[in-house]
């Protein structure tokens, strides 16, 4: 006899598959499609080393709390290890690792002499006074001393830090040096040797190749409608440089929530997170909608550009929107991803549309050895020219394999980063 108890629906457990279970599941799909060496597969599923440190921060009332920081280092064998620092609650090691494997397939996918590196403080960035923000970020500067290097690892600004930041990060460094080192960071302001264009360069990139997506499957950018979360240095870059190319941006969020108009918002007129964090959810607009309602709209493209972990298995059936395009690092568990597939909803991948703000990244590294400055108009033609050479070699891949926009983001930049490991040997 089938009893009520048994009928009834077994609670389901949320998805849980964390950043490193995704990032590993990705490589290993990519590496499928290529001969690759087992032991480089295997040397690549791990970080080289994930560096941990102990930072006492004295606060403006005068007490001392000591907060965790990482320095995770995935691959340098095509360069000085490379990637941003992340001020949020929820850093961890295993986060970094991920995010570090992100930024070497970043590199690779770009074709940048660079590896991956991640790093961050696990601190909520609205509890800091700006002198905090400055004491913090000092000492951080001052811990990783051992494991950064103009020509070893060059830190940049990620999600909760800024070009201020990166200022203090590298006066920090250099007084310790006891000479100016502009390329210990890149993300700095011009002032102290940052480029023009960093700032902007992630969410513009991912405007970028969302455009050359947009035209590859043959839609009108004048007939496409766009929700972003996220209203940072991703997102809102990239619903600005949508939005000025044409799309229509109809929903954008922050943390508290999320602001929809079906005609279009003006995304100029919308305050980000660096003008005033938290502005976006305040914003008169004709409807006012949760961070999971955008993830749900029913919009030609989905820009997830804030945290990570928001398309699982959970809501991957309920996501309407035809195209997916990640301005944040890892939004898409591999379980979604199977889902996305197999609902044949393209989703563009993250270590190819964000890339922008790394290959600027790169520009200010040359432009720090070399004592030159670029014009904003030089970055922004050279960003495009390295934007687009990415995407038709990505195109070409994923046309010539049948496999998805990020199996043949893998595939580009695991055999440019296999063939430099064969290459420097030890491989048996
Ligand atoms: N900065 C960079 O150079 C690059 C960043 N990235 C990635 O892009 C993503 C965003 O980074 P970035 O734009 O720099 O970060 P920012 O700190 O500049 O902005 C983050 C934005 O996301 C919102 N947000 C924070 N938490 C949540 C949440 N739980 N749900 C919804 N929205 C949230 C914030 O809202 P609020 O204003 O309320 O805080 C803010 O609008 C990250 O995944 C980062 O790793 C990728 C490439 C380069
Ligand atoms: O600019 C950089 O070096 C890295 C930026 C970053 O952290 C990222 O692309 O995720």
């Amino acid at each position: 006899m089938v009893t009520a108890e048994s009928t009834s629906e077994p609670e389901r457990e949320p998805e849980a598959e964390s950043a490193v279970e995704t990032a590993r599941a990705q490589l290993e799909r990519a590496a499928a499609h290529l001969d690759v060496d087992d032991g480089i597969i295997e040397r690549l599923r791990h970080p080289d080393s994930v560096y941990q440190v102990a930072i006492p921060l004295k606060r403006d009332s005068g007490t001392t709390e000591i907060l965790t920081g990482y320095r995770a280092h995935h691959d340098d064998v095509r360069g000085p290890y490379k990637g941003g620092i992340r001020y949020h609650p929820d850093v961890s090691e295993e986060e970094c690792v991920a995010l570090s494997m992100w930024m070497t397939w970043k590199c690779g996918v770009m074709n940048l002499p660079f590896g991956g590196a991640k790093g961050g403080i696990v601190v909520d960035p609205k509890d800091l006074s700006e002198t905090e923000e400055e004491r913090l970020t000092r000492r951080l500067a001052e811990e990783l001393r051992p494991v950064i290097g103009p020509m070893k690892d060059i830190p940049a600004p990620d999600m909760g830090t800024n070009p201020q930041m990166m200022a203090w990060f590298m006066d920090a460094y250099s007084m310790q040096e006891g000479e100016t080192q502009p390329g210990i960071v890149t993300g700095k302001p011009p002032a102290v040797g940052g480029s023009e264009g960093r700032e902007e360069a992630p969410g513009r990139s991912v405007g970028i190749i969302a455009e050359k997506a947009i035209e590859h499957y043959g839609w009108d950018i004048t007939d496409t409608t766009v929700a972003v979360q996220g209203f940072g240095s991703v997102g809102a870059y990239a619903a600005r440089y949508l939005d000025d190319h044409g799309a229509s941006v109809v929903a954008v969020s922050d943390v508290d929530g999320a602001i929809y108009d079906p005609d279009g918002l003006d995304t100029n007129d919308v305050e980000d997170h660096d003008a005033r964090p938290g502005m976006v959810s305040g914003y008169d607009a004709p409807e006012q909608l949760t961070n999971a309602e955008l993830l749900e709209l029913d919009v030609d493209v989905l820009i997830p550009a804030a945290i990570g972990n928001v398309l699982t298995a959970d809501n991957a059936n309920d996501v309407q929107a035809d195209m997916i395009v990640e301005g944040a690092n890892g939004p898409t568990t591999s379980r979604a991803d199977s889902v996305f597939e197999q609902r044949e909803i393209p989703v563009v991948p993250d270590i190819l549309a964000n890339a922008g703000g790394v290959t600027v990244s790169y520009f200010e590294w040359l432009q720090n050895t070399n004592r030159r400055a670029w014009s904003l108009e030089r970055v922004h033609d050279e960003l495009e020219t390295e934007m687009l050479q990415a995407w038709n070699a990505v195109r070409t891949e994923y046309e010539a394999r049948d496999v998805t926009w990020r199996d043949a983001a893998y595939i580009v930049s695991l055999k440019r980063i296999a063939e430099a490991h064969d290459a420097r040997g030890l491989w048996p």
